[in-house]
């Protein structure tokens, strides 16, 4: 029996973790979850689930449940965020919240010596070299749960870390895969959220579209896998049925594939290196599909991986800086405060201002952070 706390449960990754706890009764318990904003949900999770420890973003809603749910503590806020992360009873946490907020919970729970289902790349992406060192120092696992990385970490079971030639993340190309860059100039917030393959939160749909997801995944696979940036490619492949593949030393590739369903990656982060069945997921039929489709990626077209590759290899604050200025200007793509060609615009422009600072300690990470949002909304102000 696994016992799991849950960063994020009221999103698309946090729903379908508990799912899969909901159909393995006698494999899995959940002791603790954290939810944000939404209320209702939690208060139907808290009475199924039964956590000891619930935490959400503000004390209004802390107070409310707590008096709806006697028996459980309810806490809110970082410190609430915390706790669930280094929950006593858990020995596992699946980090399933959006964007830095991640990091951390993520470093206490390392340090509390929980192995960590990842699904948070803007945790790895933010302060990588800091979350591995610590995992390394603890000897906790870091489980992927993005389905590009668990398609890697699948791939390499059994295998030497010394005999990868590369890794090829596959890309679906996003909701305007199929759009010239001339025509993303008068895209919506709606056409924006209308992924091709996946059903997701919205930051991420908007990430996939302009491919910042890809960069955000070239720099988590940095960090998981160990190896530097030109031994890591991207492929576009829109049915996104091949997860992600690894050339190995022969030139032999392995790749896993499946139907798309975050269900699958979720379940082998909690149960590896062992395996359950998942009877609802579709099961891959090829002959169905008939063709798979696989295309370079452009980076002119696609210029937020373009920028990515570049913050990864400039390193130290660079990826924390972007990654931040990417979290604000796609808030406010959403609050329809910048139009779509914009969130990029602003993200480069706030990369142009950084002087980045060289293996950088947690302290400097949050500041660069936080300097990286107030300048956006410095620019957002004056726009
Ligand atoms: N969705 C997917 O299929 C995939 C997601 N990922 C990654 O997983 C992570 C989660 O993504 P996804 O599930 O789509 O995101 P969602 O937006 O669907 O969910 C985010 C969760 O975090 C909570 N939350 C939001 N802001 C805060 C905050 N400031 N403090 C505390 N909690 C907060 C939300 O609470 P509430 O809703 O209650 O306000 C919700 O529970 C991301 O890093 C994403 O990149 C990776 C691969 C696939
Ligand atoms: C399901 C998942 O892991 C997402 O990160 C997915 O990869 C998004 O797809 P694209 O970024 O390839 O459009
Ligand atoms: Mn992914």
């Amino acid at each position: 029996m696994k016992t799991i706390s849950l960063l994020g449960a009221t999103g698309s990754i946090g729903i379908q973790t508990l799912d899969i706890i909901r159909q393995h009764p006698d494999s899995f318990r959940l002791s603790a979850f954290s939810a944000g904003r939404n209320e209702r949900v939690a208060e139907k999770m808290i009475a199924e689930f039964n956590p000891a420890l619930v935490s959400v973003l503000e004390k209004d809603t802390a107070d409310r449940l707590q008096s709806n749910f006697p028996h459980v503590k309810v806490l809110y806020g970082k410190k609430g965020l915390e706790a669930v992360a280094v929950h006593a009873e858990a020995d596992t946490l699946v980090n399933a919240v959006i964007g830095s907020v991640g990091l951390e919970p993520t470093l206490k729970a390392i340090e509390a010596g929980k192995n960590i289902a990842i699904a948070n790349k803007e945790t790895l992406v933010t302060a990588g070299h800091i979350v591995t060192a610590a995992a390394k120092r603890a000897g906790v696992h870091l489980l992927p749960v993005d389905s590009e990385h668990s398609a890697i970490f699948q791939s390499l079971q059994g295998e030497q870390e010394k005999n990868i030639s590369r890794l090829i993340l596959t890309a679906s190309g996003g909701s305007f895969r199929d759009k010239k860059r001339e025509e993303l100039k008068q895209v919506t917030v709606e056409e924006t959220l209308n992924h091709p393959n996946w059903s997701m939160g919205a930051k991420i749909t908007v990430d996939s579209a302009t491919m910042m997801n890809k960069g955000l995944e070239v720099i988590e696979a940095h960090w998981l896998f160990n190896l530097p940036y030109d031994q890591i490619d991207v492929l576009l492949h829109r049915e996104s049925i091949i997860h992600s593949m690894v050339e190995f030393l022969d030139r032999s590739v392995m790749a896993q594939l499946g139907s798309p369903d975050m269900r699958v990656p979720i379940q082998y982060a909690l149960t590896w290196p062992d395996r359950l069945p998942l009877p609802d997921t579709k099961v891959l039929n090829l002959a169905e599909i008939g063709q798979l489709h696989f295309q370079e990626v452009d980076f002119e077209r696609y210029r937020m991986l373009y920028l990515a590759y570049e913050a990864g290899r400039t390193g130290g604050t660079m990826p924390a800086v972007m990654n931040a200025a990417n979290e604000e200007a796609v808030a406010a793509f959403l609050d329809r405060k910048l139009s779509f060609l914009q969130i990029e615009e602003m993200v480069e422009r706030v990369m142009e201002h950084h002087s980045p600072v060289p293996s950088p300690e947690l302290g400097t990470i949050l500041e660069a952070d936080a300097q990286a949002r107030a300048t956006v909304r410095s620019f957002l102000f004056r726009t």
